[in-house]
C-alpha cells in the first residue's frame, strides 16, 4: 500500500484505502502511513494500519466507523497521548513523535475534550475552565476575565461560580470545552464529546460547536458514532474500517454554513448520511 498523498480536489469523494485528498488549504496536521499494534495479554492487535490524512488549518474532521475500528487510537495518537508503532505525525510541520517520546512543544496549541468532562468537583466551574491558565502562570484577575468570556462563548454565561454536581451534562460538557478553549488551541481534538447526552441536548451542542468553531477558528477532529452528527458538522467524513483500522473513504460535506437543524432535511443532507450508512452496512 502506499503512503503518497496524490493531488486531488478536496470536493472529490476518496474510496482508495490509504490515500487521500490534500485538505483544503494549508495542511496542519499531517498523518503519514501510521501504524499502531498493541501488545495485549491475547497477543498483538493491530488497530491501525497505514493511516494517511492530510488536515487544513481550520478544518472540521469528523472520524465515523464501527466499534473497535480504531477511532480512538488514532485520535490518541494525534492527541499525544499514545505512540504510533510506525509512521509520523506533524502538527504545523513539527514532529508530534519523535522515536516514541512525545514532542512536548508540538501540544502548546492543543485542547483536548473527551466523553467524560473530567472536571474537578471541587472547584467552580471557572476555577475548572481557567485551571490550564493557571498552569501556565496567568493572573487570578485575568483567569477570572477569561473564565467568564469563555462560559459566554459556551452557553454557560451566570454559572462561573456554579460547581460541576450543578451543572447538567451537557453543561459540563461545556464547561470541559470551554477549559479546552482556554488557551487559545488551534487544534481542538474531541472524543466522543456528546455521546452520553440525550437526542434534544445534543442537537443542542451540535450547533453551539458549530459556532464555537466558526468563532475560534480552530481546526477539529472529532470522534462520533452519530453519521448524521458526523455530517452536520464537518467539511469532512473520514470512515475508518476494522481489522485492522484503516481509512475506507473520505467525503467532503458541500453543504453551506451555518447549518441549522433543517439543514438535516435536506436532500443533499441526507444523501451523504445514506450512502456513508449504506458504506458501514457493507461491512
Ligand atoms: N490498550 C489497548 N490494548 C490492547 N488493545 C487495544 C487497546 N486499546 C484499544 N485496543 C484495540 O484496538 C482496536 C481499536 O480500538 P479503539 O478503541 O481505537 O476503537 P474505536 O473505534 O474507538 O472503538 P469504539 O467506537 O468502541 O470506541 C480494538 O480492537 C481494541 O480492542
Amino acid at each position: 500500500m502506499t503512503t503518497e498523498t496524490p493531488q486531488q480536489s478536496p470536493a472529490t469523494r476518496t474510496e482508495v484505502p490509504g490515500i487521500q485528498p490534500g485538505a483544503s488549504g494549508e495542511a496542519q496536521l499531517e498523518v503519514v502511513g501510521v501504524d499502531k499494534t498493541y501488545q495485549a495479554r491475547r497477543g498483538e492487535v493491530h488497530a491501525l494500519s497505514n493511516v494517511n490524512l492530510s488536515i487544513g488549518r481550520g478544518e472540521f474532521i469528523s472520524l465515523v466507523g464501527r466499534s473497535g475500528c480504531g477511532k480512538t487510537t488514532l485520535l490518541r495518537i494525534l492527541a499525544g497521548l499514545l505512540p504510533p508503532t510506525s509512521g509520523t505525525v506533524t502538527a504545523d510541520g513539527q514532529s508530534i513523535w519523535r522515536g516514541g517520546k512525545r514532542n512536548d512543544e508540538a501540544f502548546e496549541h492543543f485542547g483536548l475534550v473527551f466523553q467524560d468532562a473530567n472536571l474537578f468537583p471541587w472547584y467552580t466551574v471557572a476555577d475548572n475552565v481557567s485551571l490550564p491558565l493557571k498552569l501556565r502562570g496567568m493572573g487570578k484577575r485575568a483567569r477570572r476575565a477569561r473564565a467568564t468570556e469563555l462560559c459566554e462563548l459556551v452557553g454557560l454565561p451566570g454559572f462561573e461560580n456554579a460547581y460541576p454536581r450543578e451543572l447538567s451534562g451537557g453543561m459540563r460538557q461545556r464547561a470541559a470545552i470551554a477549559r479546552a478553549l482556554s488557551y487559545d488551541p488551534t487544534i481542538l481534538l474531541m472524543d466522543e464529546p456528546f455521546g452520553a447526552l440525550d437526542a434534544l441536548t445534543r442537537d443542542k451542542m451540535n450547533l453551539e460547536l458549530q459556532s464555537i468553531h466558526a468563532q475560534a477558528g480552530a481546526t477539529v477532529v472529532f470522534v462520533t458514532h452519530s453519521i448524521s452528527e458526523a455530517v452536520f458538522l464537518a467539511d469532512r467524513v473520514v470512515l475508518l474500517t476494522p481489522r485492522p483500522g484503516r481509512i475506507r473513504s473520505i467525503t467532503p460535506v458541500p453543504l453551506a454554513r451555518p447549518r441549522s437543524l433543517e439543514t438535516e432535511t435536506s436532500v443533499e443532507f441526507q444523501t451523504i448520511v445514506r450512502e456513508l450508512r449504506h458504506e458501514l452496512d457493507e461491512e
